[in-house]
């Protein structure tokens, strides 16, 4: 669709007042269901084509600015921008993880069937579900699909989806960040990192074509490699979420060398194969204020993009490693 050239409708306004009409109202009906799929570059061009698809682009952009969860979140999440002219980043928003396909081997990356669930009533701590606490992995364990409690039960925290007020703040040198648009309280659950789930190969793949693109400017990629090892340390577990295409809000979280203001928490729902990863606040958080975490501490690329994150122990350097 990028680049294609728009048509002009001037024959619209040359029709009789009648037929005028009912072509404006099949039009606006069209726009409507089919602008909104639309990157904002194609949005650009199609708005500029009519008076109708510029009312109904405009009405687009005025929607994704205001809220980029587009209304899959409790609370909507505005982007801010005093920087430049860009209203907002384009993605697909998802409020969970995904997961994704590896084009080479067309199958999903896991199993997605929940197998089991407990059978409480109310899982509140003090009788012993049998869904709360830590694996061996130790990921922190909650309730799932199959468990007999519903969706209010206490031990599903960051099933919800974000519960806190957020905001994305466009930074001259960092890009978009995400900010706090209210008091987080220490210990708060923020957000999930939720993207799309992918093998290690096809998340080696996507790597070497952002690098690619970064390299050349103005593209932000949002792969996360996560690895947790056993405590023994006999075994690692490796998951690969990729938000740069589809994800939620934490894919504009900023790296901090400080390790920011979040704890990362692997969460596994009983029944399901893979845990998700979470944010909690590791400390107050004020409103306003940046919310960043530590991508890592590995730094193979000597050239690595320049680390903006101001804080006292910052390297100059963002993490990168071989994915
Ligand atoms: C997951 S994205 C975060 C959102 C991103 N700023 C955006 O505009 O979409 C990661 C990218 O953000 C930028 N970034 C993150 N933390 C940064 C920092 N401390 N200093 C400079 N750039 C940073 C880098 O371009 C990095 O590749």
């Amino acid at each position: 669709m990028r680049n294609r050239q728009w048509a002009s409708i001037p024959e619209l306004e040359a029709q009789p007042p009648q037929r005028n009409q009912s072509h404006s109202r099949a039009l606006f009906q069209c726009a409507h269901l089919i602008l909104p799929l639309l990157h904002p570059s194609d949005l650009a061009a199609a708005s500029s084509t009519c008076k109708t698809l510029h009312h109904v682009a405009a009405s687009i952009t005025a929607d994704r600015t205001s809220d980029a969860s587009g209304g899959l979140e409790k609370l909507p999440i505005p982007f801010v921008n005093a920087v430049d002219d860009q209203p907002y980043a384009f993605f697909v928003y998802a409020p969970t993880q995904i997961l994704g396909s590896d084009p080479r081997q067309n199958r999903p990356v896991s199993d997605p069937f929940p197998a089991w669930g407990c059978e409480c009533e109310r899982c509140d701590g003090d009788i012993g579900c049998p869904c709360e606490g830590l694996d061996s992995f130790e990921v922190t364990r909650e309730c799932g699909a199959s468990c007999r409690c519903g969706v209010q039960c206490g031990n599903r925290v960051t099933q919800g989806g974000v519960s806190v007020r957020l905001k994305i703040v466009k930074d001259e040198r960092k890009g978009w960040g995400l900010r706090a648009g209210e008091r987080i309280q220490h210990g708060q659950f923020v957000c999930e990192y939720a993207g799309e789930l992918l093998t290690t190969n096809e998340a080696r793949r996507r790597q070497q074509i952002y690098d690619q693109l970064t390299s050349g400017g103005r593209f932000c990629s949002a792969l996360l490699v996560v690895r947790e090892h056993l405590p023994s340390g006999k075994a690692c577990m490796r998951i690969n979420i990729d938000a740069t295409r589809i994800g939620n809000v934490s894919r504009f979280i900023n790296h901090s060398c400080d390790g920011g203001n979040l704890s990362t928490v692997l969460v596994r729902n009983s029944g399901a194969l893979l845990p998700r990863l979470c944010f909690f606040a590791s400390r107050d958080i004020k409103e306003d204020e940046e919310i960043t975490f530590s991508y890592g501490e590995i730094r193979l690329k000597s050239k690595g993009l320049q680390c903006f994150c101001g804080s006292s122990s910052c390297s100059g350097v963002l993490p990168s490693e071989n994915t």
